[in-house]
């Protein structure tokens, strides 16, 4: 079976969709409490039920962090977000600085009654620390941070050809960059015990402690089979394979209970001694645009998701998996089904770079979709694409600019809309399967609907927002599978 490269293999049969709608119901089981509405700083309900279950996820996206808590019927307690600052000099110290005001901005009525958590965080984001002290030993390596030629050619030296990592942004690029730089090297002759962490990785090791443990979704890009759930041989082999997160879980499986000083510092349950319940118990997580998909909800193959975030992210659920870094298509295992995808660098940091929020909704207002602008741009942010073209060095096209910014940014609109269209033409085209049949959207572009008719037009099925969008609420699902898991198997350990 030819897992990596341009041949689909049939790897489902209705079984796996079968076991996903399941595990749909699991995620996404419903039943009825009378809750009571009150104001707080977030959105914060509060139902009438004393000694509540939370379940809490932290989404830390491109632009900002959020948080959210769920109860166990799925429904909304309290959500709240952060920005980071314009320029973050130091990405580590922003991210555990935006963790800690986060958790603050709990009410403490809820925090305490938090029983799992979940993280997600953007895909191959890479951190290089001391296992020993956690301390960060090179400048973080972002999600879309192309690595030079060297390390490409490094990486496609030593995996199968057209193998995921050998995309410039993935993270065995990044960790290849680190090796041929001899950071790693001479953080070990100075006695330290370097590993590789993924974004998500690192801030659940806040909580957790541990910095080994990563996820099938963030490990993809370093190398590691979801199929086999482990790394490939050629990856095993190489000097820095003692840097590789040694556990790598399904998300949602639970990880381990916050350590004593997290329970101080966040405020969340700690365990108690001689007591079989853990406290607040840390999940395994897994990438943005995959908890935005399991937060949409979606359920049978060919329905799909896409994330209008900062860049835009497609994943439709397949029966086959597709694996083609010459097209930056890839794919993800949840549970026991295909998300087949991929990220592409345009989406809305480029609206960003023009316009504010506010005058997005008012231009969108103004558009006439009978009038189709006829501008043919390829709007990025800066030169580099990933899907699904995946050409680092590929520059954006935003010529020319008429005077009227409504016909500028409709003008962006049907861009971005006729390469999301291309795109999911593509993944069906390299073998996924069934054809495309709905798109859910989540992200900060799923309230624009004229966009969302764009999109419905390029893509040619139906296209709307999904219930729940945000990436946090995805997370918090899989705090609450990860809880369900943890209890079912403390019940059979005590029949
Ligand atoms: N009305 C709108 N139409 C289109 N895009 C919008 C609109 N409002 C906000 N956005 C875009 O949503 C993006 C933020 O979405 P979000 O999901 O928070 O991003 P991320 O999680 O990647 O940080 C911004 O880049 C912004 O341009
Ligand atoms: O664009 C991104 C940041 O938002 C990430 O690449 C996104 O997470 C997509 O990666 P993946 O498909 O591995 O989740």
């Amino acid at each position: 079976m030819k897992l990596h490269g341009k041949h689909a293999n049939s790897l489902a049969d209705r079984d796996r969709i079968t076991t996903l709608r399941t595990h749909h119901a699991f995620w996404h089981k419903a039943d009825k409490r009378s809750i009571t509405k009150i104001r707080g700083q977030g959105r914060c309900v509060v139902s009438p039920l004393i000694s509540m279950a939370y379940y809490m996820g932290m989404d830390f996206g491109t632009s900002g962090a959020r948080l959210t808590v769920i109860e166990d019927d799925g429904s909304t307690v309290f959500e709240t977000k952060r920005a980071y600052a314009h320029a973050e000099q130091d990405w580590s110290s922003a991210w555990e600085r935006l963790l800690w005001e986060l958790l603050d901005s709990v009410p403490e009525k809820i925090r305490s009654e938090v029983v799992s958590v979940a993280f997600d965080g953007t895909s191959a984001t890479s951190i290089l620390v001391n296992q020993v002290d956690g301390k960060v030993l090179a400048p973080v390596k972002l999600y879309n941070e192309a690595q030079a030629e060297q390390a490409v050619q490094a990486v496609k030296a030593i995996a199968p050809a057209s193998h995921t990592t050998s995309a410039s942004t993935s993270t065995l690029c990044k960790l290849m960059a680190w090796h041929l730089e001899e950071v790693w090297q001479q953080a070990e002759s100075h006695g330290m015990k370097p590993c590789l962490m993924h974004q998500a990785d690192w801030l659940a090791s806040l909580l957790h402690g541990s910095r080994s443990v990563s996820d099938w979704n963030n490990a993809l890009k370093l190398g590691f089979d979801p199929e086999t759930e482990a790394y490939p041989e050629w990856l095993n082999n190489q000097a820095f394979s003692h840097l590789l997160p040694s556990t790598v879980l399904a998300p949602g499986s639970p990880v381990a209970p916050l350590t004593a000083a997290a329970a101080l510092r966040s405020g969340l349950p700690g365990s108690i001694n001689g007591s079989s319940q853990p406290g607040c118990l840390v999940c395994a997580g897994t990438t943005d645009s995959i908890a935005a998909f399991v937060a949409a909800g979606v359920t049978e193959a060919g329905q799909a998701v896409t994330s209008l975030g900062s860049t835009l992210a497609i994943k439709m659920l397949s029966q086959t998996r597709v694996d083609d870094a010459t097209y930056g298509v890839y794919s993800h295992r949840l549970g026991n089904s295909w998300l087949v995808g991929g990220a592409s660098n345009t989406g809305g940091a480029v609206l960003r770079k023009f316009f504010a929020d506010s005058e997005l909704h008012s231009l969108t207002q103004k558009m006439d979709l009978s009038c189709p602008t006829g501008l043919d741009y390829y709007p990025l942010v800066k030169p580099g694409e990933r899907f699904p073209i995946n050409d680092p060095g590929l520059r954006p096209r935003l010529e020319p600019r008429p005077a009227d910014n409504v016909v500028f940014l409709q003008g962006v609109l049907e861009s971005m809309a006729r390469i999301e269209g291309e795109a999911y033409k593509l993944l069906v085209q390299l073998g996924a399967s069934p054809a495309v049949t709905e798109v859910l959207t989540a992200g900060g572009g799923a309230v624009n609907e004229m966009w969302t008719q764009l999109r419905a037009g390029a893509i040619g099925v139906p296209v709307s927002a999904a219930k729940h969008g945000d990436a946090s609420y995805g997370a918090a699902l899989l705090a609450r599978q990860g809880w369900r898991s943890h209890c079912s198997a403390q019940t059979k350990k005590e029949s």
